[in-house]
């Protein structure tokens, strides 16, 4: 298996349960809900996207043609001792059209805990510590259980009453970024206050500006 990756970088998770942790994001090319290209924005099934996915062109990003490639960048990016726990979110784009097994060994041999983020559409190999999923409407999910179920809120078609049952140990609501992410983040506060079972996630690299 080759593997296309947009980008490879040393910051600390943004987002969720483990926010504030340092960590190697390695974000996968390509997606199976949208293109990547704006022009197909209006009729993908997810259409509030905040990344660039689309080649291979990011910085630290290219294409490894086998999995101890991958892994051997991923070790490159990590800037913490290599005495520390050293942590990779696997994201993208999805994820899961690309990251197998193979890759997920080769990780592991060189030290790393691994975590996902994922739309859920994909089920997920062997080998991974941390399960994101963050499920879309009008997306079948595959997945039902993990870590953390992390929902961009509000979704017209996805309350969050239809995902609250399923088997993740923690539940956050992400208010949607964009043009509409003052009155979001107020609906989400509101919901968490009125069901305590869930908790806010704020995408706190965008709010200090790092990565
Ligand atoms: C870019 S996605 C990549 C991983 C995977 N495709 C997914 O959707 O989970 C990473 C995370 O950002 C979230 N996200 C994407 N666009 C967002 C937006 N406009 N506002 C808030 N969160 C967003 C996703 O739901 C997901 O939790
Ligand atoms: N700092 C930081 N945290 C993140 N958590 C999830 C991200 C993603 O794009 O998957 C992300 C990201 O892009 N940056
Ligand atoms: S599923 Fe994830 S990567 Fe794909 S378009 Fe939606 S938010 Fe972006
Ligand atoms: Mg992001």
């Amino acid at each position: 298996m080759s593997y296309r990756v947009k980008e490879i970088f040393y910051t600390l998770q943004g987002e969720g349960a483990r926010a504030g942790r340092a960590a190697v994001f390695c974000r996968f090319a390509g997606c199976n809900l949208w293109s990547g290209q704006e022009r197909h924005r209006p009729t993908a099934i997810c259409q509030f996207c905040d990344t660039d996915f689309v080649g291979t062109d990011g910085p630290g990003g290219g294409k490894f043609s086998t999995a101890d490639e991958l892994a051997a960048a991923v070790e490159t990016a990590w800037a913490g001792n290599s005495t520390d726990r050293r942590y990779v979110v696997c994201t993208g784009g999805e994820p899961l059209l690309q990251l197998d097994e193979q890759a997920c060994a080769a990780l592991r041999e060189r030290g790393f805990e691994i975590a996902i983020e994922t739309n859920g559409t994909i089920e997920v190999p062997s080998g991974v510590d941390w399960i994101c999923v963050s499920p879309k409407d009008g997306a079948a999910l595959v997945v039902h259980s993990g870590d953390e179920l992390k929902l961009v809120f509000p979704q017209a078609g996805l309350q969050p009453a239809e995902v609250s049952e399923l088997d993740f140990e923690h539940f956050y609501l992400q208010p949607m970024d964009g043009e509409h992410r003052a009155e979001a983040t107020e609906q989400a506060v509101a919901y968490c206050l009125e069901h305590p079972s869930w908790q806010l996630s704020l995408q706190t690299h965008k709010l200090i500006g790092i990565p």
